[in-house]
């Protein structure tokens, strides 16, 4: 388990500012998800708190830690959007890309113990049958899955999932959400994951935070769902900060 903190996080592309002065704290074992419209910055956030990308000003706390120390200690899981579907044409098997989670080298697979673990991710997230797969023969909905057991195969503290549902139906969006809530409450994962399903995930989370460039909300799920509908509406779509 771990927690994090963002203290004033304030980034821009070149002239554009993008995220300003950000600062909310997830505590172990919390399950947030962040919503909020196309362009407010809800990926950029999530790849400074991976390390990918440093703020312009303020920090991440990851245990106390910086995020690339916390990195290094392999304390972090990672899952971009759309990573399944841009690799959907690689010839990889499903097996061969959970391993890539454990240090980059499916070679590992030759590995006993390394296999074993592989093994064991694959039917942590329901995919074990389909190990021999090539991923790009997948439905959207199982190469998520296989991505998710990518990153856990690292044994993260702290999983970050960008848009893990994008592109998958409802059914399916309901079964990853289920299992990720699983992950969250056996495992005491601290998880935060990027959604624009915002009546769904957010169902499925302990904390919401709704971001528009700044941070518009950030409380318990059921405060955020006790809402007035049309606060919630301004708060998605327009980026009120009342
Ligand atoms: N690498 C980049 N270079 C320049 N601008 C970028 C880059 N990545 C994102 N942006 C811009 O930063 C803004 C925020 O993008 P970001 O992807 O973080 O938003 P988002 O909330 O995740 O959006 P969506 O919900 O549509 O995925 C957008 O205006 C986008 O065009």
């Amino acid at each position: 388990m771990a927690e994090i903190n963002l203290h004033n996080i304030t980034f821009g592309y070149n002239t554009e500012m993008v995220l300003n002065n950000i600062t909310f704290s997830v505590a172990q074992g919390e399950f947030v998800v962040a919503v909020g419209p196309n362009g407010a910055g809800k990926s950029t956030l999530l790849k400074i708190m991976a390390g990918l990308i440093e703020p312009l000003a303020g920090h991440v706390l990851i245990d106390n830690q910086t995020v690339y120390t916390a990195a290094r200690q392999g304390i972090l899981g990672y899952v971009p959007q759309h990573y399944a579907q841009n690799t959907a044409a690689f010839p990889a098997t499903v097996e061969e890309i959970v391993a890539l989670g454990l240090v980059n080298y499916s070679s590992l697979l030759k590995d006993k113990g390394a296999r074993h673990i592989v093994r064991h991710m694959l039917e942590l997230v329901g995919m074990d049958k389909l190990k021999d797969r090539r991923i790009g023969e997948l439905s959207g909905g199982q190469q998520q899955r296989v991505m998710v057991a990518r990153a856990l195969a690292g044994n993260p503290q702290l999983l970050l999932l960008d848009e893990p549902t994008s592109g998958i139906d409802y059914a399916a969006s309901a079964k990853i959400y289920e299992l990720l809530g699983q992950l969250n409450s056996t495992l005491g994962i601290t998880i935060v994951m990027v959604s624009h399903d915002i009546e769904n995930a957010t169902h499925f989370a302990s904390k919401v935070a709704c971001i528009n460039r700044s941070l518009c909300f950030f409380g318990d799920s059921e405060q955020f769902h006790s809402s007035h509908a049309t606060m919630r509406h301004l708060w998605y779509y327009s980026g009120f900060t009342g």
